[in-house]
C-alpha cells in the first residue's frame, strides 16, 4: 500500500495534510472528521515507530540511568559551596558553580548535536549555539508543539531544592567539578524522562482520538488528566524504580571462597527515596508534560 504525504516541511516536521488511501480524504493530522480512524491511525503507525509498548520499554531503561545516576551523585557529600552564588565570587552574572557547569556543558553538547534529538530538553535554551555537526534525520514522532513544552525549571527546583538534600550526606569533600558533572546527569536523566511524556502522549491520542479531541477542544486537562492515567501501571514504575535502587545500590563482594556477598541492608541510595521521587515528581511532571502536549495537539 502506498501512502501519499504532501507538506511535510524541511525540518521533517509530521505531515500537516495527508491523503488517506482508503476514504480517500485529505486531512489535517488532528481532524478525522469523515474519515475510518482506523484506517487513518494505520497510517500514522506506518510512518512513526512509536507505540505504547515502545515508549514504555524507553521509560523502563531510563529508570536504570535515572537510579544509576542518583548512586554516582551519593559518591559525594552535598558540597555546599557547588550551589552558593557567592562562591564564586559574583563574577559570571552571579551564577552558581552548577549553573555556570550546565550552561557551559549545554552549550558545548548543543554543538555536538545533542538538542537536535527531539529526546533531548535543554535547561538554558537560551544560551545555545548552533550545532556544528550535519543534521541527523531524527524520526518526527511529535506535534510540533513539543517544542514549547518545558518544565525544565520545575525540575531543576525539585531536584536541587527537594531531592538531593535527601540522598547525599552532609560535607564538603571539595570535588565540585566532580559533584556538578554528577547532578547534570542526574538532572538530564530525569529531564529526559519528564519531557518523555510528550512521547507518551502522543502514542495515547493516536490510539483513541476521538476522547481526546472531545477533551482538547473543552480544554478539560482534568478529563486528559484522566484518559491518561493508569493507575495500576504507575504502581508497577514506582515498586520497580524501589527495587532497582536495591538491587543496583548494594555493595557486592566476594569472600574467599569465591562466593557473592551481598549486604541488603544498606543501600548507596535509599530505595524509598527513590520510590518517592517517582511518586511525588516524576510521574506527576510527567504527566503534567503529558497534558500540556495534548491540550495544544490540534494547535
Ligand atoms: C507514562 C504513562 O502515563 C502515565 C504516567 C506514568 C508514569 O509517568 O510512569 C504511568 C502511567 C500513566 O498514569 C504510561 O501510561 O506509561
Amino acid at each position: 500500500m502506498r501512502y501519499h504525504v504532501v507538506d511535510r516541511d524541511l525540518r521533517g516536521l509530521p505531515p500537516r495534510e495527508q491523503w488517506c488511501p482508503i476514504c480517500k480524504l485529505q486531512h489535517g493530522l488532528a481532524i478525522f472528521s469523515g474519515c475510518n480512524l482506523s484506517h487513518c491511525r494505520h497510517i500514522q503507525e506506518k510512518l512513526n515507530g512509536i507505540s505504547l509498548k515502545s515508549v514504555r520499554e524507553f521509560l523502563t531503561r531510563e529508570e536504570d540511568s535515572i537510579v544509576f545516576s542518583l548512586i554516582e551523585r551519593a559518591k559525594y557529600p552535598y558540597n555546599a559551596p557547588v550551589y552558593d552564588p557567592s562562591y564564586l565570587g559574583f563574577t559570571f552574572h552571579n551564577h552558581s558553580l552548577i549553573e555556570l557547569f550546565v550552561r557551559e556543558t549545554e552549550a558545548l553538547q548543543a554543538k555536538a548535536g545533542r538538542y537536535q534529538n527531539p529526546e533531548e530538553v535543554p535547561f538554558f535554551p537560551e544560551d545555545l549555539i548552533l550545532p556544528l555537526v550535519p543534521p541527523y534525520k531524527y524520526p518526527q514522532e511529535l506535534h510540533p508543539v513539543a517544542a514549547s513544552v518545558n518544565v525544565s525549571t520545575t525540575i531543576w527546583h525539585m531536584y536541587f531544592d527537594r531531592v538531593l538534600p535527601q540522598f547525599t550526606s552532609k560535607g564538603n569533600d571539595g570535588k565540585y567539578a566532580q559533584t556538578a558533572e554528577a547532578d547534570l546527569i542526574c538532572l538530564q536523566a530525569l529531564s529526559r524522562r519528564i519531557h518523555y511524556g510528550r512521547f507518551v502522549a502522543e502514542v495515547k491520542f493516536r490510539a483513541a482520538p476521538k476522547d481526546y479531541i472531545t477533551a482538547i477542544k473543552a480544554k478539560d486537562s482534568d478529563g486528559l488528566m484522566r484518559l491518561l492515567t493508569s493507575a495500576s501501571q504507575e504502581e508497577i514504575v514506582k515498586r520497580r524504580v524501589e527495587e532497582k535502587a536495591k538491587v543496583f545500590g548494594q555493595d557486592v563482594t566476594l569472600d574467599t571462597k569465591g562466593e557473592t556477598t551481598s549486604n541488603h541492608s544498606k543501600y548507596k541510595v535509599d530505595p524509598m527515596v527513590v520510590y518517592s521521587l517517582y511518586s511525588d515528581w516524576v510521574i506527576p511532571l510527567t504527566k503534567l508534560v503529558e497534558v500540556e502536549y495534548l491540550l495544544h495537539r490540534l494547535d
